[in-house]
């Protein structure tokens, strides 16, 4: 490969469960290998790689001999802490073959979420990739309940290329890349090439997962978009089985569908407003609200809520929506929910007289917030 071609300097790799099994039931090592062989010749062309893989669970069920198990969140439990030694036993051995070592991260929504944990894993991961270890992400399925999980690889990529400050996300999945509808159910969809904006058009040609092998399908890959390009990371969903797909997407050739990345990306801090903390409410605001905060870049004020929903506390985030339900925005409220509902519709000025104190003018100050 001509470096001199390349024009990233840090990329995301993630492997779905269908580029790994190949559409099996089990690993497909002979792909793995060809998929190892192409990320170290990205490394000794210069590039850091950190591969997000999926596959823990489908190792698992490979190892136990395909048990019979009930569909819980045990049983999942259980096949990924077999299938994830597996799986990074397998990733270690065939690094091995180019003399690449690699290091296992396993996160969860609370090392994402949480500020301070959130710095923590971008140090490690930045140290792993200082020493020249290729970083090997999965979430950790064995601990975590639905209530902690990112839940899906799409989205927990999406996020790593942000802790690690990749300028490129590559998203290996069964399809060329996204179509126009899901090409499993409509041979006549068309691959989408270039992707400038993703909006609420876009997402609607996005489907789950219906092999029964993947979590989340095509919605997850453009939620995972969304995020990465947002932080000025550029996307691609491609084929794993494309020939030299990682070589092509990172030498800028055509292959599967390419997102730009935005030309200002948000600040790190606004970063992790947008990937990080699990929203745990929202308020409806009013149409001139809307205007003044996604508009003219004012804070959100009590005066444009007609409506707030969920529980929430000062320093949580939330989101802000239309009265027909449209996210306009995210960010963190100065107000709990109580006191949000105390003062909905209501001058900022007033806030200390109805509550008794108060913490600013603002419910969400624009340094808090993403306009989506
Ligand atoms: N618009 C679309 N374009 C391409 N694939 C789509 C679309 N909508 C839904 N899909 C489905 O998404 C699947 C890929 O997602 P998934 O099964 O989660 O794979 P992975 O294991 O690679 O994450 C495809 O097999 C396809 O059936
Ligand atoms: N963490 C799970 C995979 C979750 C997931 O998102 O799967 P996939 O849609 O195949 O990328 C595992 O290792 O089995």
């Amino acid at each position: 490969m001509n470096l001199s071609e390349i024009g990233y300097r840090r990329v995301v790799v993630k492997l779905g469960t269908s580029v790994l099994t190949s559409g099996s039931l089990k690993l497909d090592k002979a792909h793995m290998v060809e998929l190892a062989r192409q990320m170290a010749c990205l490394i000794e062309a210069g590039v850091e790689v950190v591969l997000c893989t999926s596959g823990a669970i489908a190792a698992g069920k490979e190892h136990l001999d395909y048990p019979d198990l009930p569909d819980t969140i045990a049983s999942k439990q259980m096949l990924a802490a077999v299938g994830q030694s597996q799986l990074i036993l397998a990733w270690s051995q065939l690094f091995s073959i180019y003399g690449l070592h690699v290091g296992q991260l396993l996160l969860t929504q609370a090392d994402l979420y949480d500020r301070e944990r959130y710095l923590n894993a971008r140090d490690y991961l930045n140290a792993l990739l200082k020493s020249g270890i290729i970083p090997i992400i999965n979430e950790n399925d064995a601990v975590a309940t639905v209530e902690i999980k990112v839940g899906d690889n799409d989205n927990l990529s999406a996020r790593a290329a942000l802790l690690c400050d990749a300028d490129l996300l590559i998203l290996l999945t069964d399809q060329k890349g996204l179509f126009d509808a899901d090409p499993r159910k409509n041979s006549d969809a068309k691959l989408i090439t270039e992707v400038a904006s993703i909006d609420d058009s876009l997402r609607m040609l996005a489907g789950g997962a219906v092999s029964g092998l993947g979590t989340g399908g095509m919605a997850t890959k453009l939620e995972a978009a969304d995020i990465a390009r947002r932080a000025g990371v550029e996307v691609v969903i491609a084929s794993g089985h494309h020939k030299d797909v990682i070589q092509n997407v990172v030498c800028k050739k055509p292959v599967g569908t390419h997102f730009s990345a935005l030309e200002h990306p948000l600040e790190c801090r606004k970063q992790w407003i947008l990937a990080g903390p699990k929203v745990q409410g929202q308020v409806i605001l009013d149409p001139s609200a809307i205007a003044a905060v996604t508009k003219k870049g004012s804070n959100l004020h009590s005066k444009g809520i007609v409506e707030v929903k969920g529980l929430f506390e000062r320093g949580d985030t939330i989101e802000f929506t239309d009265a027909k339900g449209k996210v306009h925005g995210k960010g963190m409220s100065r107000y709990g929910s109580i006191d949000v509902d105390k003062i909905v519709g209501k001058h900022s000025e007033s806030i200390e007289a109805v509550l008794g104190y108060d913490y600013g003018d603002a419910i969400i100050h624009r340094n808090d917030m993403v306009v989506l």
